[in-house]
């Protein structure tokens, strides 16, 4: 895989994304596209329309009596908008029914457009059109330095693709956070974990998401360490900011969760100090501590004592002066 496939999915439905619309979706509905787990297959499995597939499959086409044949699109809003560094599109399964064909557009849109709306929107190709195989993930790396908050999929003439991965870097809003309480390790404010000592069976990024996690595998989980040491996480906030109430949630982890966690913040001068000295957790359960700290940080790191994992981590806090300029800066650049 590439780089960009370790930054999060901003069309992931478990972060709010959504398939607003679609040309067609005769066999299989378009919101299979961005469904966050890996697409399933079943042979054998023929419903009243055909084979059940885990993806967005349209009719075949026929050409009209002008000969012409036409194209299907999908039309999806990506749950986090942001610069958009590469897309996934993964035909997974489709092995006689995949489009020869796709290509990528995205635009920028404020406030919540309706799909007739999003029409008459200034439309970049992002993915040209390439071609594709038949059950496999093809990776396209985007260079277009804008804030995007939607993309629409085109596939010639028709078919079945699973998925559509739109890897990126969160860009939030910085009028939605200026001046409020806000959670400056969330996802979608453009927080990310940058580094961690384990990520076994799940990725550290899952503590930011947004929600409850439903089981262990929507939170963040390593593997049972050996040794003397304790996994650890370095989170990046979504800017500089101070920290007044942390929550540390170890819901779902009943016999591995963590004996204990300490937390350390970061200033811009790179030094570390203490934020929360080693305090004890108890499994399945939402820990909210008050901090006694004013301090402006720009990265966290959660150790976790010895192993286990978070279902979540939530940092609340505000943002610095310092923080607020840097987040309109960068959205004034990736938007004008
Ligand atoms: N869902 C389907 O049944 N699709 C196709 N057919 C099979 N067998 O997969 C097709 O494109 O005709």
């Amino acid at each position: 895989m590439t780089d960009f496939s370790s930054l999060p999915d901003l069309a992931l439905r478990t972060l709010g994304g959504s398939v607003i619309a679609a040309s067609d979706e005769s066999f299989e509905e378009k919101e299979n596209l961005i469904n966050p787990w890996a697409p399933k297959f079943s042979p054998e499995t023929f419903g009243a329309k055909g084979q059940e597939y885990d993806g967005w499959e349209t009719a075949r086409r026929r050409p009209d009596e002008n000969g012409h044949l036409g194209h299907d699109w999908a039309l999806v809003r990506l749950g986090l908008p942001g610069v958009i560094r590469g897309v996934v599109i993964d035909t997974a399964w489709f092995k006689g029914n995949y489009p020869p064909h796709a290509s990528v557009e995205a635009c920028a849109a404020g406030g919540y457009p309706s799909p007739a709306e999003l029409e008459d929107a200034a439309w970049t190709e992002i993915v040209p059109k390439s071609a594709l195989q038949g059950d496999a993930a093809h990776e396209f790396k985007v260079d277009v330095e804008r804030r995007f908050t939607h993309v629409r999929l085109n596939m010639f003439p028709d078919g079945g693709i699973a998925r559509l991965r739109v890897h990126g870097e969160v860009v939030p809003d910085p009028r939605l956070l200026s001046g409020l309480t806000i959670d400056l390790a969330a996802l979608e404010n453009g927080a990310r974990v940058t580094e961690c000592s384990n990520m076994f069976y799940s990725s550290p990024d899952n503590m930011l998401f947004p929600g409850s996690a439903r089981n262990q595998a929507e939170g963040w989980e390593t593997a049972r360490r050996r040794d003397r040491n304790n996994d650890w996480a370095i989170v990046r906030l979504a800017a500089p900011g101070e920290i007044t109430l942390a929550e540390f949630d170890t819901t779902n982890l009943k016999f591995n969760a963590p004996a204990a966690v300490t937390l350390s913040g970061r200033n811009s001068s790179g030094q570390w100090r203490e934020l929360l000295p080693k305090t004890h957790l108890q499994p399945d359960t939402r820990h909210r501590i008050r901090l006694d700290s004013d301090a402006e940080v720009t990265h966290v790191r959660v150790d976790i004592h010895p192993d286990g994992g978070l279902a979540r981590l939530r940092l609340w806090g505000s943002l610095t002066s310092a923080g607020e300029t840097l987040l309109t800066s960068r959205y004034t650049a990736l938007t004008a």
